[in-house]
């Protein structure tokens, strides 16, 4: 069964001779050495009572001559859902709440400046479902709503920047829903937000049904601490999307997720998209995914033939950083709620940036001039024949 595996890293631990580990720490995670941050005894007391995993890594940048470093650190949360879905809704999203702020509370204690949590963080991801009762309901104002609220006393209480993303409901606008992802500043207040811009049509990912492609473009958000932004789940796969943020400033670029380990998710890009969007873009990157299995009162199909089912499948965790530079930390387990903590130095994006040049070889120009040619609705893809070199020659 999915859930018994408990990470990519435990099978390695379990397996490699201390040699090889290195070795493989080195090749695959891009350093020998975690730099694993040492946690405050009452965090790691915490995290045992509340059983959650906890876990912290530096990611260092040179020391340089006009700059003083800029040292932040920022948190991810994964977790599972908290009571039954057919409970009354905001019972559901009040236990949330409550067991989520016993996390949020160590990463507080532990001075975290940043922190994000997983996509549609305090609902079950009932899209599956494409029922719209009770599901609709658990939508709220980003500005205003019950989840809002909740977090803006901890963002303040904290001084932390929080990334919460939610099923909102735009009240000012009919009442349209929408996937976003609400920036909180350290004072409290809505700095703006990220409506999700690549809905999924794939699996049982009926999220089209409820919300439609975001508005909000790429807005990298200036917090105190560093400049961010959100990619939300499916944007994952879609380069442009990463890349935008980038253009845009982005230093850390958070990717809260729900996804699952049959092909709709893909287990196995996982590990690769946000780290090979940090390495492309020069900026730090944080997958965030769901844990858990969620059962729904009510069968669904797949459209697929096969039997009609109450759950998505196993929401993996594994949840992640990387650096600007490729090299990232162990992720966190696929079966269990998790804080996982990244002291980061942004001076690492620019070092990075003026070492590599990807920025400044990009050519932006050509590809400006070749996609405006795609879109044109006669446009022929520039594909050349074998046949057509015999042509020339003639
Ligand atoms: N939530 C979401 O967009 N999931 C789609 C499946 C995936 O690509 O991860």
């Amino acid at each position: 069964m999915d859930g018994e595996t408990k990470s990519l890293e435990s099978i390695i631990d379990n397996n490699l001779s201390s040699h090889d580990l290195e070795e493989f720490n080195r090749i695959y995670y891009g350093r020998k050495n975690h730099h694993e941050v040492p946690l405050k005894d009452s965090s790691i007391a915490a995290a045992k009572e509340s059983d959650f995993e906890i876990a912290a890594y530096a990611f260092p940048a040179k020391k340089e001559h006009t700059r003083p470093s800029r040292i932040v650190k920022v948190g991810v949360i994964q977790h599972s859902i908290a009571i039954p879905t057919d409970r009354p809704i905001n019972e559901q999203k009040n236990a949330i709440f409550a067991k989520v702020k016993k996390i949020i509370d160590v990463a507080g204690q532990e001075g975290v400046n940043i922190i994000c949590f997983q996509e549609l963080w305090n609902m079950p991801f009932a899209f599956c479902t494409r029922e719209k009762q009770p599901w609709c309901e658990f939508a709220e104002s980003a500005e205003e709503g019950p989840t809002t609220r909740f977090l803006r006393e901890l963002a303040i209480k904290y001084s932390m920047v929080i990334v919460s993303s939610i099923l909102e409901r735009d009240e000012k606008h009919a009442d349209i829903l929408w996937n976003t992802a609400v920036v909180i500043s350290d004072s409290g207040n809505v700095i703006g937000k990220q409506r999700k811009n690549h809905i999924p049509r794939v699996g049982d990912f009926n999220e089209s049904n409820y919300y439609m492609e975001g508005n909000t473009g790429h807005p990298v958000f200036a917090t105190r601490y560093g400049k961010i932004a959100v990619n939300i789940c499916f944007g994952r796969h879609h380069v442009l999307n990463w890349m935008m943020f980038g253009q845009n400033g982005a230093e850390i670029v958070f990717n809260p997720s729900a996804t699952i380990a049959a092909e709709a998710g893909s287990e196995y890009m996982w590990n690769i998209e946000a780290r090979n969007a940090a390495i492309t873009n020069c900026y730090y990157t944080a997958a965030i995914n769901r844990v858990g299995y969620e059962e729904f009162p009510n069968e669904f199909t797949s459209a697929d033939g096969k039997p009609a089912h109450k759950d998505i499948g196993l929401f993996y965790g594994s949840s992640y950083f990387t650096a600007p530079d490729g090299v990232r930390c162990p992720g966190l387990s696929r079966n269990k709620d998790g804080l996982l903590i990244s002291v980061m130095d942004l001076n690492l994006n620019r070092q990075i940036r003026d070492r590599r040049c990807y920025y400044m070889t990009q050519r932006l120009d050509m590809y400006v001039k070749s996609l405006s040619r795609v879109l044109e609705l006669d446009y022929k893809p520039q594909v050349v024949h074998e046949n057509d070199k015999c042509k020339e020659k003639e």
